[in-house]
Formats: C-alpha cells, structure tokens, sequence
C-alpha cells in the first residue's frame, strides 16, 4: 500500500497580509515556517515518511516542503518542481486587500471569485506590476492571466496523472507541497467532491492530509495525519 501526503504551504506574508496572492511569488511568515517545520515533526513522529517529493514553483511551497523533510530527515530525497502544481491564478484580483475588494464589489461578488467552481476573476492586465510572464522560470510556458477552479484542475490533473500517480504505482511514499486551491482541485478529484460542494472546501495551512493508495486506486478516505 503506497501513500500520498498533500500539505498546503505554511502561513505567507500575504495570507497574513489579507491579499489576493495567485501565482504571487510571496515567502512565509515566521508563523507558516513554525507550521511547516511541525508538518515535518508530525510525519517523523507518525513514521510517514516520504520517498519521493514534489512542489511548484513557488517559494511558500518550496519552503514549506524543505522544511519539512528537514524536520523528518529527508533533505535527500528527489524534489520535483513544476509549475502545474502551482496556486491559482488570482488574475486582477492579483495584491488587492481581501476586505477593500469586499467593501468595493460586496461579499458575494467577492465570494464568487474565491469559491465558485467555474467563474475566474477578472483577467490581468498585460504587463501590469504582477504579471509574471516574463518570469524566468516560466519561460517556455504560457502563463495565465486568470484561473477558475475548473481551469486550474485542467492543468493540475493531468499533471497528477502523468507525473505523480506512476510514483504511487511504484510504491512509493509521496508528499505534495502545493497551495490551497491546487490541492483543492486535487482533493476534488481523489475524494470524487462535487462541483457544487467544493465551494465549501478549505484546506488548512501546514496540516498533511493523507490518503492510502492500492496501486493506482485510491483506497481509504481523506485523513489529517494528526487523527491517524
Ligand atoms: O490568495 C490566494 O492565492 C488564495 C490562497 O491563499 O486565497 P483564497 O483563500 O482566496 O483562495
């Protein structure tokens, strides 16, 4: 029986902050590195211990995943990084202060953005101060200017299939450090959620979920390592 581990990046600047983050490339507060370096502990103390890892391109996620395998004595292990895996684009809606754009557009419009399945936030503007298309770590590749949940399981599960599922075939352990609407559209599709309530589904800073695998099947509920 092999096993994946999802754990969502410790507390950001930005999640502190109150801000719109996206695609943002923002680092963690001392807070988010507490959270990670206690993932890290959690898994040494469980004896899960990962044998293979992958994260996106972004700092938080980054951070969060070394700082956990250092805690659990697994600095060694293969990193796979990949912008597939990245957070959802946040478009326009990109370093706004979460409650200023309430106050602006109404919590329901504001909710809409945030949690609806298929509807995107307004677009970037080209060339505006956070439009990371001349980033070089996406050269090469056609950055968003905006992402729904529905766009952002379009690129996250394809990539699960080709990249992490084979891992799980293999036997191995695998921790994803990724971000909370990436790993959301995860968790949609391996605890087969429905469209209507994944608007209800958050996951927690810091906190590895667990799922067992038989080959390639997923074979036992979604559980926070901590209640296992
Ligand atoms: O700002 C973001 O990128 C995300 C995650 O922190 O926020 P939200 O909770 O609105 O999906």
């Amino acid at each position: 029986m092999s096993k994946l581990i999802l754990v969502r990046h410790g507390q950001s600047e930005w999640n502190l902050a109150n801000r719109f983050t996206g695609w943002w490339d923002v680092d963690l507060t001392d807070k988010g590195v507490a959270e990670a370096r206690a993932a890290g502990v959690l898994l040494a103390a469980k004896g899960v211990l990962p044998t293979i890892a992958f994260t996106s391109l972004q700092t938080r996620a980054i951070k969060t995943l070394n700082l956990a395998l250092e805690e659990c004595g697994r600095l060694w292990l293969p990193v796979i990084k990949d912008w597939h895996l990245n957070e959802r684009h946040y478009g326009g809606l990109t370093g706004l202060d979460k409650q200023q754009t309430r106050d602006k557009h109404g919590d329901e419009q504001v909710h809409i953005w945030r949690r609806s399945f298929d509807i995107p936030p307004p677009a970037m503007e080209p060339g505006s101060e956070f439009d990371l298309s001349d980033d070089p770590r996406y050269a090469g590749i056609e950055v968003p200017m905006a992402e729904s949940l529905k766009l952002t399981i379009e690129r996250v599960l394809p990539y699960w299939e080709s990249a992490i599922l084979p891992q799980l075939a293999k036997g191995k352990t695998v921790i994803v450090s990724a971000h909370g609407n990436s790993l959301r559209a995860l968790v949609k599709h391996l605890s087969n959620i429905s469209d209507d309530d994944i608007t209800g589904l958050e996951i927690p800073t810091g906190q590895p979920i667990i799922y067992d695998f038989d080959g390639t099947q997923v074979a036992g509920e979604r559980r926070y390592l901590k209640d296992c």
